[in-house]
């Protein structure tokens, strides 16, 4: 896939649906008595691979139209035991939240995915289920495939997360909802809140507590689930590409509508103010308890390089790789700091990123822990180059979004990830005059 130097950007981006809220909505959708209806559901492959795992743990699970889907739970402690392997393709997501859900059952499931998932540690999902009494049995350093067997008995318990992951969190709570009693997780620094707001709604008690040692969330087992109407925001993940695009790409002027800003996802839009992007919240408004707005982009000349705080690293975990490249077409330094976990998303999201900003004539300096990117200005990043995207999404629409503005059209050697998450990311560039080729080689 090539993208190259487009004219301006302008036009409405209607980004697909939230990819986190989406998986959220199917599980506990799953694991509540009676009809969840649910629209603007994201219909990319993670989620679509969510939707059939529970399906084979016994849901209902019907898709009614255009993102709209319908899903009749088995409640909680519900779950039958799947009769095949459970393929999660590339989401880390969807794998390390289904484990939590039965883990507390008494089946056997065994669960894989691609070459990217398949290298990914679950060690920090096995460990904490390990203490409800779940067993697991994977490859060496705790890679997939590997075999869950859930406690038969499980008893609840007290997790401090060991590093600042939703997906650990979400792990032990959707355990804790089959344990008989309170199960407790602390997280030092608040990563993404879906999962507590999500239990809340389908009517589980759950509290949460800002106390010295960080996050107190306690969550009573063994509720019913009651069944909920949920209508998907959009993705923050998602919005952050057209966004990007339209401030690094010439007279370009963007509306992405109705993007959910929940503070635990925005942060890399405060990131790109800070830098002086001319990026604005219109119609500013609550929907279902979260904050929405309508994001305006308007290409921005003027950006500067910043430190970005470490404390905001989880609001955008998964936006650095989009932030490097504007970076790249900002002045002076942006540094990144506190990213580590970076180096174990779908790719090592670090080196990905450096050595396809390298390839397109950008320095990049890199440690276990931070990236500094060294800003060319509006006009001086040279593309040209050819990026592997290591079947990661975010990788392959970063490096999209870099040749739509830099001297020399940018490629990457595999466009196919993108339907991980971003479906119609090509049409929706497309549509607002970006340039993108997909060689058929
Ligand atoms: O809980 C979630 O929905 C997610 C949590 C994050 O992962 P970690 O928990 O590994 O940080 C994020 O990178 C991922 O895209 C989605
Ligand atoms: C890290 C991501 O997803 P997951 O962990 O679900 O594969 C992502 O979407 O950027």
């Amino acid at each position: 896939m090539t993208s190259r130097k487009s004219g301006p950007l302008k036009g409405v981006a209607d980004v697909p649906g939230d990819k986190s809220i989406s998986h959220r909505s199917l599980l506990l959708g799953a694991m509540a008595v009676g009809e969840t209806r649910v629209t603007g559901l994201l219909e990319g492959e993670d989620v679509l691979a969510t939707a059939a795992a529970m399906r084979a743990f016994g849901a209902d699970v019907e898709r009614l139209g255009d993102g709209e889907w319908r899903v009749n739970g088995v409640g909680v402690g519900g779950f039958a035991e799947p009769e095949d392997v459970i393929d999660c393709g590339n989401a880390g997501t969807g794998v390390r939240l289904i484990m939590g859900c039965m883990a507390t059952s008494p089946i056997t499931a065994t669960f894989t995915g691609d070459a990217s998932l398949r290298s990914r540690p679950m060690g920090r999902v096995t460990d904490p289920i390990a203490l409800f009494g779940a067993q697991s049995y994977g490859r060496t350093g705790g890679r997939l495939p590997m075999t869950v067997v859930g406690a038969k008995n499980p008893i609840p318990v007290r997790y401090r997360t060991p590093m600042a992951s939703a997906q650990v969190k979400s792990a032990v709570l959707l355990a804790g909802l089959n344990a008989p009693g309170e199960t407790v997780v602390i997280e030092a620094e608040a990563t993404r809140d879906h999962t507590e707001r999500m239990l809340a709604g389908f009517g589980a008690e759950i509290s949460v507590e800002d106390t010295d040692e960080g996050r107190v969330i306690t969550l009573v087992g063994q509720p019913e689930l009651k069944p909920q109407t949920i209508a998907v925001p959009r993705d923050p993940s998602s919005a952050a590409f057209p966004v990007c695009a339209a401030l690094i790409v010439p007279g370009s002027d963007v509306l992405v509508p109705n993007i959910g800003l929940n503070p635990t996802r925005a942060g890399l839009f405060t990131t790109l103010i800070e830098m002086g992007a001319d990026l604005t919240y219109e119609n500013e408004r609550e929907e279902g308890g979260e904050p929405v707005a309508d994001l305006r982009a308007r290409f921005s000349p003027d950006m500067k390089g910043i430190r970005v705080p470490e404390e905001r690293a989880a609001s955008m975990i998964d936006e650095y790789p989009v932030l490097s490249v504007v970076a790249a077409f900002a002045t002076g330094k942006t540094e990144m700091v506190g990213v580590h976990e970076l180096r174990v998303k779908e790719s090592d999201r670090i080196d990905a990123m450096a050595r396809g900003l390298e390839a397109n004539g950008v320095t990049i300096e890199e440690g276990r822990d931070f990236m500094t990117v060294h800003g060319l200005g509006p006009d001086g990043v040279p593309g040209g180059g050819t990026a592997a995207a290591r079947l990661d999404h975010r990788i392959a629409m970063s490096f999209m979004v870099m040749g739509m503005a830099s001297q020399s059209p940018v490629s990457v050697d595999d466009g196919q990830p993108i339907a991980t998450s971003f479906p119609i990311f090509e049409p929706l560039m497309t549509g607002l005059g970006a340039t993108i080729e997909r060689s058929t080689a």
